[in-house]
């Protein structure tokens, strides 16, 4: 945006300009007021705003007539028009003489404000300003594991099609990503993609957040609302975690689903959208149709196209280039470079169960990013529950590291490597002689007797070691 937005507020009714400039003020959106038409029309022949509030009845020139000027003269100039004698003719009336909404009063001020930010950004996009672009998430998808690669293929086969997609995939796997890549792979893309989680939305919310509600639907209902398909028109609608709807959403969603319109709560009057939608559960929806948990003709209809994401721990030769990815990412958000793996500390990790998945060893990276003061990173920088939450921790801290070792040897011959010892035993050795000498706070005579060493050995095991 240049300079600062600017909005004039004309209104002969002195609290309401107080309420309106107290709400602008607050979204942080520069206003000024007129109590009437004839002072602002003076005004405009030296400056000019970005958007218009106008009342409708007011002394001298009426807001309707304003508009009319405003229209035949400033075509570009967004006019909001507001009033407290609404009826259908001037609602009629305003939109045809080319208002940019018309809000009848009393008006919810959230909604006042959302709609001068609205037309802010319609005046930037006319004048030919670039529109600031929204805060998108990053979406480049990492996966060179063959599961991977057949999500992509998938992707890239429904990129011209409108189908219903439902994504499969445990918690953290990456289903939200994929949803946005599919949107941003469709004829929609330009379009809005609105995720919405069912298991985050209390049950009794689900049906107006989903579908909007009318004034006085219900207590609290104080102005009309869209819902998320509304804003979703033109383009995808991410429900996320589908398994958690309630029985009678299934039943209003199939409805939608099938007649492409809906009713708000409250409302008489159907709603047409166009909207696609993807769905995910990390949950097995053929399971909850057996129990009668989901219907099984909204399964049906969602299940027209699966994609099915694996967990981590299947694709663990996505794990390196992941975390190079995220420390990336750490690094330029919280300052400073990005950190690098000993071959330790990556065999480690790679071998991992990773119960959380991609979001798990996205946070760890983030943590690492925080905790760690050195740029290599060594097996004592990692988070400390690391080890126990994800690796399987057995009984006693003997077998904990065994079965590490068990699993990282395993995991190295699966991934083709061989002379493993050449590897093992140095790593080994290191660990054991880093924990002394912190243990002796760096004597190497007392480390060398720690280990059972004698002294000579240890330092040409340090100087093999390069330690
Ligand atoms: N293949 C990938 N490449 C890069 N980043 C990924 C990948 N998979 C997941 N991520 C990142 O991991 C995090 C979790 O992914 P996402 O939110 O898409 O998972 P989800 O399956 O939708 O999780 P939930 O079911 O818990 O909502 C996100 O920050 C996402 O950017």
């Amino acid at each position: 945006m240049t300079g600062q937005a600017r909005v004039w507020v004309v209104d002969d009714d002195s609290s309401i300009r107080w309420v309106l400039e107290r709400a602008l003020n607050q979204a942080g959106i520069d206003n000024e007021s007129f109590s009437d038409a004839d002072s602002l029309l003076q005004k405009l022949r030296d400056d000019q705003p970005d958007v218009i509030i106008s009342d409708i009845r007011m002394p001298g020139t009426d807001g309707l007539a304003l508009l009319s000027h405003l229209n035949e003269h400033y075509p570009e100039l967004p006019v909001i028009i507001t009033t407290a004698h609404s009826d259908l003719d001037s609602a009629v009336e305003s939109y045809q003489r080319g208002a940019f909404e018309y809000l009848p009063k009393p008006f919810d001020i959230d909604e006042v404000v959302a709609i001068t930010e609205r037309a802010l950004a319609q005046a930037r996009e006319k004048r030919g300003e670039i529109p600031v672009p929204e805060a998108l998430p990053q979406t480049e998808i990492i996966g060179e594991a063959p599961a991977m690669q057949e999500v992509f293929r998938a992707i890239g086969r429904l990129a011209h099609s409108n189908i219903t997609v439902l994504i499969n995939g445990e918690s953290g796997t990456g289903k939200e990503l994929v949803a946005r890549a599919l949107h941003r792979h469709s004829p929609r893309a330009a379009n809005p993609f609105i995720a919405l989680n069912m298991a985050a939305i209390p049950k009794d919310l689900m049906e107006s957040e989903l579908f909007g509600h009318e004034k006085g639907a219900f207590t609290g209902a104080n102005a009309k609302r869209e819902g998320r398909f509304e804003q979703a028109n033109g383009g995808s609608l991410f429900l996320d975690e589908i398994g958690d709807m309630p029985a009678e959403t299934q039943t209003r969603l199939l409805r939608v689903l099938a007649d492409g319109e809906f009713y708000r709560v409250g409302g008489h009057t159907p709603v047409k959208v166009d909207v696609r939608i993807i769905a995910a559960t990390h949950q097995d929806l053929e399971e909850l149709v057996q129990r009668g948990d989901f219907r099984e003709d909204l399964f049906h209809r969602l299940n027209v196209i699966r994609i099915h994401i694996p967990k981590l721990a299947e694709r663990r030769e996505d794990i390196p280039r992941l975390m190079q990815f995220f420390f990336q990412r750490a690094a330029e958000e919280l300052g400073g470079e990005p950190k690098v793996l000993l071959p330790e500390t990556e065999q480690f990790l790679i071998g991992l169960d990773w119960p959380g998945n991609v979001r798990q060893l996205e946070n760890t990276c983030r943590w690492i990013t925080v905790m760690a003061s050195g740029r290599e990173i060594h097996l004592r920088d990692l988070p400390p529950e690391l080890g126990k939450t994800t690796a399987p921790a057995e009984t006693g801290t003997q077998t904990d590291w065994r079965e590490l070792l068990y699993k990282w040897a395993r995991n190295e011959l699966v991934q083709g490597k061989h002379h493993i010892l050449r590897q093992a035993v140095p790593t080994f050795e290191r660990v054991m002689i880093e924990v002394a000498l912190q243990h002796s706070q760096g004597r190497k005579r007392d480390a060398a007797e720690l280990l059972g060493w004698g002294r000579n050995t240890l330092t040409r095991k340090m100087k093999d070691l390069n330690m």
